[in-house]
């Protein structure tokens, strides 16, 4: 019988064991997680077959899988390697960075134990075990950093996450943090900024906020998300997050001078060029 050991049991973790338990009910699903609340509704509801202190389950666990905030699985990461494993286990993670937890991995020294650096690029602004589904990921990327696996720890792991129904990208620690800085990081950032610099604005107005629509409340969606995950997600890819808001805001800085100075051919084109790009997503 395969024992799968998730610690963390937000949206990401319970999506992974309602994953898990919808593909196999035989496999035993322990959860870790302080937080009652989540813990207690998954075991409800027979997603998780029980509930355990981190160490506790370990040693007898043949896939760990790391799903809490970044800085977390770095931590965890660390009392693993002072742990004895299963042999064969396979330790993985869902991190939204992967640099430093594979840098951390290194110190993972169990000759049969393999590491396998991963990510789900799909989430959302709800937050808790409640709110996961198996669904979650369905059509999106799912990157996978290979550490120490084996190739046959790689296979155990997409068959037990057949289910997820994602498209595997093997990529490396670096492309990826670069990568997800862009498409992830600085939107959330730009989010989190346009929200608190409008509201700070609009407290004195007594409609406010209360008239926001489609536009303010489709851009700002994310700014709505479990302030933990970002600050460890900001603090692990602050070098190339910072790199991009640079660029974002020369971009940013070109577009007002075209509004102020009532550049109307630039102001159309920086628009057109995003249109395009934007439509051809959904395409
Ligand atoms: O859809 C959302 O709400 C998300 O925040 C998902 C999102 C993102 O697209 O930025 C956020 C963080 C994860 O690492 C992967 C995906």
């Amino acid at each position: 019988m395969t024992t799968v050991l998730i610690s963390g049991l937000g949206l990401i973790g319970s999506s992974i064991a309602r994953i898990i338990r919808e593909g196999d009910d035989t496999i035993e699903i322990i959860g870790s997680d302080p937080n009652d609340d989540s813990s207690e509704f998954l075991l409800q509801h027979h997603i998780i077959n029980s509930r355990a202190k981190f160490i506790d389950a370990v040693p007898n666990a043949d896939i760990i899988i790391l799903a809490g905030p970044v800085s977390v699985i770095i931590q965890q990461i660390g009392v693993l390697s002072k742990l004895s494993l299963k042999p064969g286990a396979l330790i993985t993670d869902v991190g939204s960075t992967k640099q430093m937890i594979m840098d951390e991995a290194k110190k993972l020294n169990q000759s049969d134990v393999g590491f396998m650096g991963g990510h789900p690029m799909a989430g959302s602004h709800l937050t808790g075990g409640k709110n996961g589904s198996s669904h979650l990921f369905s059509g999106s990327k799912y990157f996978l950093v290979t550490g120490s696996q084996t190739d046959r720890q790689l296979r155990e792991f997409k068959r037990l996450m057949r289910l997820a129904n994602v498209d595997w990208i093997t990529t490396s620690a670096v492309a990826h943090d670069k990568l997800v800085s862009e498409l992830s990081h600085v939107p959330h950032v730009v989010s989190a900024a346009l929200v608190n610099s409008i509201a700070d604005r609009l407290q004195t107005d007594p409609i406010g906020l209360k008239a926001a629509a489609g536009g303010f409340k489709s851009t700002t969606r994310i700014a709505a998300s479990d302030p933990k995950m970002w600050t460890a997600i900001m603090l692990s890819n602050s070098k190339e997050i910072s790199s991009e808001i640079d660029e974002f805001q020369e971009e940013l800085r070109q577009l007002q001078e075209a509004i102020k100075t009532q550049d109307e051919k630039t102001i159309f084109e920086t628009f057109a060029k995003a249109q395009k790009i934007r439509k051809s997503l959904d395409d």
